[in-house]
């Protein structure tokens, strides 16, 4: 069924004209909704019955903002005029500088567009816990209806460009306090108190104020330099390769600097250069490719409905155990821990009071959150206790038999409906369930370390698994604020999968005769929050040099051989663990490029052989970036190919949150297309007749490059789900 949108307006017997958004799920501000505000507000402005009005929007909810699907058109065809003009014609001409005063009646959310609209009323009424903000910049544009420009004018300049250079919203509550929102009132009274506020402005009972007017939150022209001064600071220190940071502030100095109504005009203009940005292309497409994970064929569409989950049972209270229970503590649920003996249970349940007391200090949680979360935690050595949990996440060391042996016995001390988990970084589901009866209960739950910080859930389905117990897991997910994507199974996963040529490229380069740090700090440069070789530290060595041959196992045909991880543990540099790998790790200071890991690196080389005529490689930083990446997107072609997501974006999202891959560049795989799969595979057939087999093109990727097609396109029918 078509869903109904468009705006209506209702002219009551008290002369208020009642002007109202439908557009679900979130209101947003779609063309038709442009146009039929345009068309009410001048309905309102020229009907003699009608003396104030007030705006609002249904179901509970002001408004989500300006149609996101509208950038995504202008992305798809280059066409600016799909971008209705609202900034001067309906919010200055046609709200703001209307002679009848209009009220914003304000409930559950007022973000980007729906924030400006309110801002151009006369005065906002607001239902408690509406959130309010303007998210544009994570969109990678600056507001666009004159959000720039009124907002420091409502609520102070300082607290203004805090709000839009981070993008954080703030609840009713707060706003109005600061001046945001003019009178706070149950849902239940929102509309009478807007309409009775409209009418008390129309009859000069209170104040007419037109934000873009105001100054007397502004403060002087030197007091708003230095603050503009310390939001460029901030910009370039959060954003450093996007643009609509430095440029929203440009926009916001203008209206200081030369009024409100210059600085709406500015905005327009910014506004449209930047909605044809990369990083705008970039960010748009991961906004979407976040939701549309959650639709996963055969598993979201076909009538299910996800069974509660209010108790799980994690094995293994290590790194990843801790950090899981402390996720699922966080969010009412039930843990009971169990590990070998009680030296290892107490040393587990001490981790998971440490990340909430983190929490707690870091200002994230509240003490009493923090006592109730603990209160649902249970250490216990054996399986008694098993017989009633919902599901169960196992969580020990990376040992096949081990593993086998566990989930042979949850099969007999659990319910058969209790859903049987395993957070297994490189073990086959499938080789993991053999010896089970249960093998359409059995399902990866990979999550990422620390497990109560990192967003991503990679939910691996065997060809057994089934989709209620997908769907389960996708809905636990969630209730724990991760974005679970569903991947297929095979060694490594997705990401890791896909990941796993950064750090063997990075070996090769160095081995070439490139400076290590140099090639972290290109990586870093380009996005990536820590190089290859740092993040090799952080990931502890002894963890690569195992996986290393599970890998050469599969995929050992595009592997390079690079003898410096275990050079490198010989001379007990473990990584960060033990404050020693490529970089010196001190408490309390940054880590600090080891000088001495080169006489290790000269070793490898020696080993190695592959510079050129003995003498190091000449590359530059593009070089670089095009070396380490694009075996990254080779092996992101196979993923596809062999259908391992349901879809380029998952693996898209999945490289955001997983290894933290720049959202502003899409995604591995946007990234790459916006490169061009052409351009791609030839630098790699270059490459690969230069150095092998290690950066030979995939097939995938030589078909698409041949056919001029992108890597997002048509995926293969051979899926792993
Ligand atoms: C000119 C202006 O200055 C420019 C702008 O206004 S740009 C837009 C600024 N607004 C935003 O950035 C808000 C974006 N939306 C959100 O943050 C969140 O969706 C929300 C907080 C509004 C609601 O969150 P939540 O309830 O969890 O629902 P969520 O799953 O995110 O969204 C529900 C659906 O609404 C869609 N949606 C949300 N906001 C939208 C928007 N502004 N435009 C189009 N669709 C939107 C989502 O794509 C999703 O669609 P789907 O069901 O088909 O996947
Ligand atoms: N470390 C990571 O970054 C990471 C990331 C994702 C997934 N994983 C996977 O998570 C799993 C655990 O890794 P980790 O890093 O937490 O390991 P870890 O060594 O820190 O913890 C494993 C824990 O399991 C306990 N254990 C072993 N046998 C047990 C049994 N029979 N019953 C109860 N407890 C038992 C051990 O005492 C130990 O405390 C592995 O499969 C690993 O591949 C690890």
């Amino acid at each position: 069924m078509a869903k109904k949108i468009g705006v209506t307006m209702e002219v009551g017997n008290d002369g208020v004209a009642v002007i109202t958004i439908t557009n679900p799920p979130v209101n947003s501000l779609a063309s038709p909704i442009i146009a039929g505000l345009k068309e009410k507000f001048q309905d309102a402005n020229q009907r003699n019955d009608v003396k104030a009005i007030v705006l609002t929007g249904n179901n509970g909810r002001f408004s989500g903002g300006f149609d996101i699907n509208v950038f995504q058109q202008v992305h798809k065809t280059g066409d600016l005029s799909l971008m209705p003009e609202v900034s001067v014609e309906l919010v200055c001409n046609l709200m703001e500088d209307s002679r009848k005063p209009v009220v914003a009646a304000v409930e559950g959310l007022a973000l980007g567009g729906g924030l400006e609209l309110a801002m151009a009323c006369h005065a906002r009424v607001a239902a408690p816990k509406a959130q309010l903000g303007l998210p544009e910049l994570t969109l990678g544009v600056i507001p666009g209806f004159g959000g720039t420009q009124r907002l420091p004018r409502l609520v102070g300049l300082a607290k203004a460009t805090d709000m839009i250079l981070l993008s954080k919203s703030i609840l009713s509550e707060e706003g109005h306090k600061l001046g945001l929102v003019d009178a706070l009132v149950p849902p239940g009274d929102l509309l009478s108190a807007s309409r009775k506020w409209a009418l008390d402005i129309a009859d000069g009972r209170k104040p007419f104020l037109r934000s873009l007017h105001r100054t007397d939150k502004i403060g002087s022209l030197s007091e708003a330099r230095a603050i503009l001064k310390n939001s460029r600071q901030l910009a370039k220190k959060i954003a450093p390769n996007m643009p609509q940071h430095h440029a929203c502030i440009e926009v916001i100095e203008e209206g200081i600097v030369h009024g409100g109504y210059s600085g709406v005009l500015k905005e327009a203009e910014v506004f449209k250069q930047l909605v044809l940005s990369d990083t705008a292309k970039g960010l748009v497409h991961v906004f979407f490719a976040q939701r549309a994970t959650s639709k996963v064929p055969n598993v979201t569409d076909v009538g299910l409905k996800p069974r509660p989950i209010k108790k799980v049972a994690i094995i293994g209270g290590g790194l990843m155990g801790s950090g899981i229970a402390t996720a699922l503590l966080l969010s009412n649920i039930r843990v009971l821990l169990k590990e070998i003996n009680t030296e290892y249970l107490m040393k587990g349940i001490k981790s998971v009071e440490a990340n909430i007391k983190g929490l707690v200090s870091r200002g994230k949680l509240t003490q009493d959150k923090a006592g109730k979360a603990l209160s649902l935690l249970k250490g216990v050595l054996d399986y008694t206790e098993f017989k009633d949990v919902d599901m169960v996440i196992e969580a020990v060391i990376e040992n096949i038999q081990l593993k086998q042996s566990i989930f042979k016995e949850l099969e007999k001390v659990c319910s058969p409906h209790c859903i049987l988990a395993s957070n297994t970084s490189t073990i086959d589901l499938d080789v993991i369930g053999e010896k089970t009866n249960s093998k359409d209960r059995i399902v990866g739950a990979h999550f990422f370390s620390p497990a109560h910080l990192m967003t991503l859930l990679e939910i691996v389905r065997s060809k057994n698994t089934s989709a209620q117990v997908i769907l389960d897991l996708m809905a636990v997910g969630k209730a724990i604020k991760k974005v679970p994507v569903v991947v297929g199974n095979c060694i490594g996963f997705a990401v890791n999968r896909t990941f796993f040529p950064y750090a063997q490229a990075a070996h090769m380069l160095t081995n070439l005769g490139v400076d290590l740090f140099r090639i972290d700090s290109v990586i870093t440069s380009f996005g990536l929050p820590l190089g290859p070789f740092q993040l090799g530290d952080l990931a502890g060595h002894g963890i690569g040099l195992a996986v290393g041959p599970i890998y050469a196992k599969v995929y050992g045909d595009r592997m390079f051989n690079s003898p410096l991880t275990e050079l490198l543990l010989k001379s007990g540099r473990n990584g960060k663990i033990n404050g020693r790998g490529f970089y010196i790790y001190e408490k309390g200071s940054k880590p600090k490029p080891d000088p001495q890991v080169l006489s290790i690196v000269e070793e490898s080389r020696k080993l190695t052989n592959i510079m050129p005529g003995g003498k190091p490689r000449s590359v530059s930083d593009k070089e670089i970036v095009e070396m380490i990446l694009f075996p990254v997107v080779n092996e992101a072609c196979r993923v596809l190919d062999e259908g391992v997501v349901i879809r380029a974006a998952d693996l898209d999202i999945a490289s955001v949150l997983g290894m933290s891959f720049p959202s502003y560049r899409g995604g591995i795989v946007f990234w790459a297309d916006m490169v061009g799969p052409k351009y791609i595979y030839e630098r790699l057939k270059r490459l690969s007749e230069t150095y092998g087999g290690f950066f030979k093109p995939s097939r995938y990727l030589e078909e698409r490059a041949m056919k001029g097609m992108l890597l997002s396109e048509s995926q293969s029918s051979r899926s792993r789900m």
